[in-house]
Order: C-alpha cells, then sequence, then structure tokens
C-alpha cells in the first residue's frame, strides 16, 4: 500500500514540517501529529509516507477523505457560481455565505429565517456523496461557503461545531487549494494532529474527531485562496424520532428544493 497522496501532488504529510513553528498559548511546545489518511493514525513527526512510518503515533478515528471528489472543471464550475453570490465579512479574515436555518446557539432557537435551500450546485454534489459508504444516509440541511485568504491572514479558532442543531457528520469540499484541518483535545494538552485537506477532495469529519476533538486551521497554512463548501446534517433531536422532528422535517423539505439564494448573516457553526 502506497500513500494515499502518493503521486497526486505535494501533500503537508511528505512535507516536513516545522514542530518548532507551533506553540501553544502558554509558550510550551506542541507535538504535531500528521494524520495518515492510509493507516487513520497521526505520526508524531511523520515525515515519511505510508507504510514507511516511525516512531510514535496516536489513533485518530473518525476522519474520511475522498480525493478528487470533484474536477478540476467542476472546481472551476462551483467556484464561479459561488463568486457570484457576495461574501459577508466573517472572524479572523474569514468571508462567508450561508445556505440554512437562523440559529441562535446560545437561547437554543431556531428559525427558517429567509432560507429557501440549499445552491442549485449543490444537488449533484449530494447525490455524489450519497455513493460514499459514508453518506449513504447524508440529508444536508445547510451549507456554509467559507474563503480564507492569505492576503486577509484568514484562519478559524479551534472550536466544537455546535451539537444541539448539527449531526454528527461534517462534510466540506475544499476548493481552490490545500490546507490543514489541525485538532486539539484538552484531554491531550500539548497534542495537534493535523490532517490534510487537498485541493478538491472531500473529507467528512464524524465520531471522536468532531465530539471529542476541537478543530481549526492555522494563518500559516492559508497559502492561497481557499473556498470551503460545508455542508451539515440535522442533530438526533432534529430528525425522526426526536422532539423537534416536525422543525426538523419543514427546514429539511426547503434545503431540498435546491432552489437557495444566500441568506446573510445568519449562522455560525457553532
Ligand atoms: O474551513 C474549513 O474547512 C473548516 C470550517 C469550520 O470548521 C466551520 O465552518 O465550522
Ligand atoms: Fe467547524
Amino acid at each position: 500500500m502506497t500513500c494515499a497522496c502518493k503521486g497526486i501532488r505535494t501533500c503537508p504529510i511528505c512535507e516536513s514540517r516545522g514542530k518548532s513553528q507551533i506553540f501553544n498559548n502558554d509558550n510550551t511546545d506542541v507535538d504535531v501529529y500528521l494524520y495518515c489518511p492510509s493507516c487513520q493514525k497521526g505520526w508524531l513527526e511523520g515525515k515519511t509516507c505510508h507504510p514507511n512510518h516511525i516512531g510514535t503515533s496516536i489513533e485518530f478515528p473518525g476522519i474520511f477523505i475522498k480525493q478528487d471528489f470533484v474536477s478540476e472543471t467542476e472546481e472551476a464550475n462551483i467556484s464561479s457560481k459561488i463568486y457570484q453570490t457576495p461574501f459577508v465579512e466573517s472572524q479572523s479574515g474569514r468571508r462567508k455565505q450561508d445556505f440554512g436555518p437562523k440559529v441562535n446557539f446560545k437561547k437554543k432557537k431556531l428559525k427558517c429565517g429567509n432560507f429557501c435551500g440549499l445552491p442549485e450546485f449543490s444537488k449533484d454534489l449530494h447525490d455524489r456523496m450519497l455513493k460514499l459508504d459514508i453518506l449513504t444516509d447524508f440529508v444536508p440541511v445547510e451549507q456554509c461557503h467559507l474563503e480564507y485568504s492569505p492576503e486577509r491572514g484568514s484562519s478559524i479558532d479551534p472550536h466544537f461545531d455546535d451539537f444541539w442543531v448539527w449531526g454528527e457528520r461534517l462534510v466540506t469540499l475544499n476548493l481552490l487549494s490545500d490546507t490543514v484541518l489541525y485538532f486539539v483535545s484538552d484531554e491531550h494538552p500539548n497534542v495537534e494532529v493535523q490532517v490534510p485537506m487537498f485541493q478538491r477532495s472531500l473529507i467528512v469529519v464524524y465520531g471522536a474527531a468532531r465530539d471529542k476533538w476541537k478543530h481549526g486551521i492555522h494563518r500559516a497554512d492559508v497559502k492561497k485562496t481557499r473556498l470551503a463548501v460545508t455542508l451539515r446534517e440535522l442533530s438526533p433531536e432534529f430528525s425522526k424520532g426526536g422532539k423537534k422532528m416536525d422543525e426538523g422535517k419543514i427546514l429539511l423539505d426547503i434545503a431540498l428544493t435546491f432552489k437557495g439564494q444566500a441568506v446573510g448573516t445568519t449562522t455560525n457553526a457553532r
């Protein structure tokens, strides 16, 4: 078996990345584990491709990566559609577009607001997602587009996506450039697991990676403009059998019209 990245492009796993660049808040060194998609483990200073890893590793379940989920032509078409809609400024140098319900995470309130569905171009993407074993029953209720750029020093601080309204699987299509999604956890002080997000790949974050580890993107890992297209599903509370399934059903019926326009400044994921 060869490394999942081999022969496709230079990936953050195969590049040597300076551990010394990373410090946590009190300036102590952080042990950086590079995630290998082939063995689903993080490798401490793992500069070698699968299967030739050496040294210390950490199990890191809950990541699925599908390389080249879209072609270069599709990437260009999707990006050009995204850029037909204005972005709104977001935190930490990001810009965003939202297609989803209006959520007040603190007060746990949810409204349809102006939500009129996911964008048209996502219909094909969703059909393709359903063919992946991990997503056969994935029903997206929200889509968020984030644009990162080195000029604006874009990044995203480590966070959990909300658990009240969003379900287990976070699905992101990575467009225009590669980056690295890093994971940290209070249960593993001074440990950072870095997961490659390849251009045109799809990543699914679920299980322990979703609910035990926070995720973020370092400013230094935004080397070129990047678009993230993230789709989220409903939590069990809003799904079939849950206390709020009726509210959930209304939102899904809207989402799946695929006739949406961006709804302006509504949600953060948390
Ligand atoms: O840009 C990404 O891929 C991550 C975005 C993210 O974590 C979020 O929107 O909650
Ligand atoms: Fe997130």
